[in-house]
């Protein structure tokens, strides 16, 4: 018997961020292991026209939650949505559905956040910071709120090198920064972003590092803990190896790989590729959940959900299988054949953008203004090299998180709660991870079938075609522009031609002699 998912049968628990790619697969999670669990509230917006039932009904029904509705068939009864918008005050939650959560909420698990590494300032302490003390501030109105667990990113410190389970201070208060928020305009609050940020890379790792500050400081009777978890990545085992919905982290460039989009990439080979599958994440969350709930421990822990000292892999290695398993099982109709190198300085990283990343798109443009058709490549192209460039931090660098609060749990669980709620990152292997993960973004995330793949290989070849003919042309227009204006050019063609028709009439001279 599991005590962890004993645990969470009877309780009603809280989720903020369920839509999100993390909160989904904690909820699957919850319902699969703990089918008798009375309540999951989630705090949910509008969005993109849809309601909050429709947004509930396209989860339930999604994929990811196949394996649920076996085990709980009634998990759209134990599924709340409740109204609330981070952004506003009190989240605009009504005042009944606030009374029903201040009564019955046994656990909070704060996923929400913006993930934007480009988000305004204001936006990002808005969510991260702000939001976060006023859920504290719920929380602690909440007479049998048993565990409140923050998830952070092992990224708020990044702009240290060995990092341990600790709060690491930012020289603002927090609430020094909420409170400027309220009255510095936003062309204010863009001058003195870089000085607040510091050495940190973007908006995003400072305000979860505030975020962290305000966990740390308004504390005062409750349980807590936080989560930092590094890059997320696919699900490893769980509900099924490789799921993943959405662009983030290294997913977004893995389709730009496959569709050939990506050709070359700024990046340390070498770098620890710190990813962490969304699977063990949850079950970290959850044995903290009931560890913090159960064992109330006297100082809020921080725990590290990282792969790095345990079981490293770099980027160089992942990168290779990416491409290996693309070679086997392509995308379809990809724009180029997917073949990408990583560039390790500027001038590198230049040349090969012009040469494989903006030509290409431009002469696609120029075809399809030829044809008829709106020119898209250019920006894509665009797009796609801003995004590079805001993730080329994190792989050139590498850290070291240290993992005893981690390490710690695994030792205090039961042998049944090692195998339901494995967070032990030793034993994954990293090729069968990577090469699920890549078929996951092509099945769930790309939603391609699998019937197409003999279709997408054709594509390639002929992809491949295109590409010989292609430079065998330019080879030929550039040689023959030389020849007319060189005539260094002239004489070293001559001489090849008459070399080769030398050795043409001594072949045939012999082979005559023989007969
Ligand atoms: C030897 C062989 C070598 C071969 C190599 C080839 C194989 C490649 C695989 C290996 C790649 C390794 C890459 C690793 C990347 C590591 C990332 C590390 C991040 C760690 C951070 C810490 C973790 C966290 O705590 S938080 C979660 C992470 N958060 C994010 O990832 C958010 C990042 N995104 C943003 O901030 C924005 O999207 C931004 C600023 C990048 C772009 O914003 P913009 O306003 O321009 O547009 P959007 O509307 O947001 O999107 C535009 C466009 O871009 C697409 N896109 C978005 N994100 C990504 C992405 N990560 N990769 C690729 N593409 C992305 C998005 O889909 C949009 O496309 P459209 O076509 O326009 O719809
Ligand atoms: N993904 C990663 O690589 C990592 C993530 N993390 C942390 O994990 C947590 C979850 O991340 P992840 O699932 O990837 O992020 P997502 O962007 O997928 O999800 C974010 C969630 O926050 C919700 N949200 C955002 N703004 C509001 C708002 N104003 N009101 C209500 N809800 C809002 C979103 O709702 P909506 O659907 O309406 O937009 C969504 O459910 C975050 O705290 C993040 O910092 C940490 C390390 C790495």
């Amino acid at each position: 018997m599991s005590m962890i998912a004993d645990f969470y049968g009877g309780k009603s628990i809280l989720i903020t961020g369920a839509t999100g790619f993390l909160g989904k697969v904690l909820m699957e999670k919850l319902f699969r292991t703990s089918p008798d669990l009375r309540v999951i509230y989630i705090l949910v917006r509008p969005k993109a026209g849809q309601t909050l039932q429709q947004r509930v009904f396209q989860i339930l029904n999604s994929k990811l939650f196949e394996k649920v509705k076996e085990v709980c068939p009634n998990v759209h009864e134990k599924i709340r949505a409740i109204s609330a918008d981070l952004n506003q005050n009190d989240f605009a939650i009504s005042m009944q559905d606030m009374q029903e959560l201040l009564s019955y909420t046994d656990i909070i698990f704060h996923c929400a956040a913006t993930v934007r590494f480009d988000d305004h300032l204001r936006h990002a302490v808005q969510l991260n910071v702000t939001a976060t003390q006023q859920l504290l501030l719920m929380a602690s109105q909440m007479p049998n709120l048993k565990a409140f667990i923050h998830i952070s990113t092992a990224f708020s410190n990044c702009n240290l090198k060995h990092i341990d389970e600790v709060i690491y201070p930012c020289p603002v208060e927090p609430k020094k920064i909420i409170d400027s928020m309220e009255w510095l305009d936003d062309a204010i609050i863009d001058e003195i972003t870089p000085k607040l940020i510091g050495d940190r890379p973007n908006t995003y790792t400072y305000t979860k590092a505030l975020g962290e500050m305000v966990v740390q400081q308004e504390s005062g009777k409750l349980n807590l803990a936080i989560i930092r978890p590094s890059i997320v990545g696919a699900t490893w085992q769980e509900p099924f190896p490789g799921w993943v919905d959405n662009v983030n982290g290294p997913t977004g460039l893995i389709v730009a790989a496959g569709k050939g989009f990506l050709r070359s990439i700024r990046a340390t080979p070498m770098a620890v590729a710190d990813l962490i599958p969304a699977d063990i994440v949850v079950n970290l969350t959850l044995a903290v959940g009931w560890y913090t709930a159960v064992h109330r421990p006297k100082s809020t822990l921080i725990y590290h959900c990282t792969s790095g000292n345990l079981n490293p892999c770099n980027w160089g290695k992942m990168g290779i299988q990416v491409l290996a398993t693309f070679e086997k099982i392509p995308l379809e109709r990809a724009f180029r054949r997917p073949k990408a190198d990583f560039t390790t300085n500027n001038v590198t990283t230049q040349y090969w953008n012009a040469v494989s990343h903006r030509a290409p798109a431009i002469i696609y443009d120029f075809y399809l203004r030829l044809t008829g058709r709106k020119p898209r490549m250019t920006k894509l192209m665009n797009r796609l090299l801003r995004t590079l460039s805001m993730l080329e931090y994190f792989i050139n660098r590498s850290w070291e998180w240290s993992t005893y609060n981690t390490e710690m749990l695994m030792s205090k669980l039961s042998p049944e709660d090692q195998r339901v709620f494995n967070f032990d990152v030793r034993q994954l292997n990293w090729l069968e991870y990577i090469e699920n993960y890549v078929l996951g973004v092509k099945k769930y995330l790309l939603k391609e079938d699998m019937a197409g793949i003999p279709e997408a290989k054709q594509h390639l070849k002929r992809l491949r075609n295109i590409h010989y003919l292609f430079n065998t042309a330019l080879f030929l227009i550039a040689w023959r522009l030389l020849i007319a204006r060189s005539q260094v050019a002239r004489n070293v063609w001559f001489f090849i031609v008459s070399f080769c028709y030398k050795f043409l009439s001594y072949f045939r001279a012999s082979s005559t002699l023989k007969v």
